[in-house]
């Protein structure tokens, strides 16, 4: 079994638009203790089979945990096949990589599985083919993200914390968000290396203060109800709140256990699902 871990954006600054359509960014990522789950099986026959606990994702070449198994059969001229189970518990299209996490960790299990040493650094260029996230996932841990995404420095672990996420019941288009964006008419200015400072000195207040995303403000537009769950985490103490990647899902980060519970149960009953979860360690880079 191999956990696919969630992440959270702690900074997402957008710098420009490229002329092959992604955008130049700069993002501090972590991930988190919120994770699927996959089991792989081989298989005798050249054949790619995915089962799963919830209905509502495609089983075929749409799913990423295809995609990532059949680039590396390609890369490799493997002709065996595998049958993988994902045990789906991070919410999907919701800002926390669920898809991407999961392509990263078949990519990793199947590494182990077929012996085929590939290094973090090689993972992490396969799975960039699949999305811009997939290689942040393959490291895992605290990060910087540069490129649309995908060149990966690792930092320090960030300092403990709680993280309590509030998915409210829309699903959010990345490309649509993206698109959405006015790059000349950014405001906020970019903080991921305040972010970075207050990381390696291990500062939580600092962490708080620097949290921003450039995407947030447009799916705020989209969605109203994103901004009344920010709101309703300050108002129950949480020292620090943003939403993750193009959302909608928000998170709130508490130093104390007791703030966590109260920030939680204000949330539940306000909104259908809600976590606590704590940070994951180092990455594996
Ligand atoms: C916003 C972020 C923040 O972590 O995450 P999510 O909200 O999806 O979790 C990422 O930048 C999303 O990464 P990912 O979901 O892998 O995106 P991709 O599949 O590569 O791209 C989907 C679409 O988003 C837009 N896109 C993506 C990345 C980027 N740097 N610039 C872009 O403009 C492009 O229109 C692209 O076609
Ligand atoms: N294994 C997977 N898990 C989740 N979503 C997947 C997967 N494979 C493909 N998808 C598709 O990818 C899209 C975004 O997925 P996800 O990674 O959960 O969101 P986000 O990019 O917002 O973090 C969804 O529309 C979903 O159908």
């Amino acid at each position: 079994m191999i956990k696919a871990p969630a992440k959270i954006n702690l900074t997402l600054d957008v710098l420009a638009k490229r002329p092959d359509g992604y955008h130049e960014i700069e993002m501090v990522m972590t991930t988190i203790d919120l994770a699927d789950r996959l089991t792989i099986y081989p298989r005798e026959e050249d054949k790619i089979t995915l089962d799963c606990n919830v209905s509502y994702l495609p089983l075929d070449e749409r799913n990423h945990v295809y995609q990532a198994a059949r680039l590396v059969k390609e890369r490799f001229g493997i002709k065996r096949g595998v049958h993988i189970y994902i045990d789906k518990q991070i919410p999907i299209a919701a800002g926390l990589a669920g898809g991407s996490s999961d392509a990263a960790a078949t990519i990793k299990g199947l590494n182990r599985l077929w012996n085929l040493n590939m290094s973090m650094a090689e993972m992490a260029e396969l799975g960039s083919h699949i999305g811009s996230d997939v290689s942040f996932c393959v490291y895992g841990g605290t990060a910087l993200a540069r490129g649309r995404g995908e060149k990966i420095e690792p930092l320090p672990c960030l300092p403990p914390c709680w993280v309590i996420l509030a998915k409210p019941p829309i699903g959010v288009s990345t490309a649509e968000v993206y698109g959405a964006l006015r790059v000349e008419e950014l405001k906020e200015r970019r903080k991921s290396s305040e972010m970075i400072a207050a990381i390696r000195q291990g500062d939580f207040v600092g962490v708080c203060r620097a949290l921003n995303n450039h995407l947030e403000a447009v799916t705020l537009k989209m969605h109203p109800q994103v901004r009344q769950i920010k709101e309703r985490m300050y108002r129950f103490g949480a020292d620090g709140v943003l939403m993750s990647g193009s959302g909608p899902t928000v998170f709130a980060l508490t130093e104390h256990e007791s703030r966590m519970n109260r920030v939680y149960n204000g949330l539940r009953g306000f909104c259908k699902e809600v976590y606590a979860v704590r940070i994951l360690g180092e990455n594996n880079g």
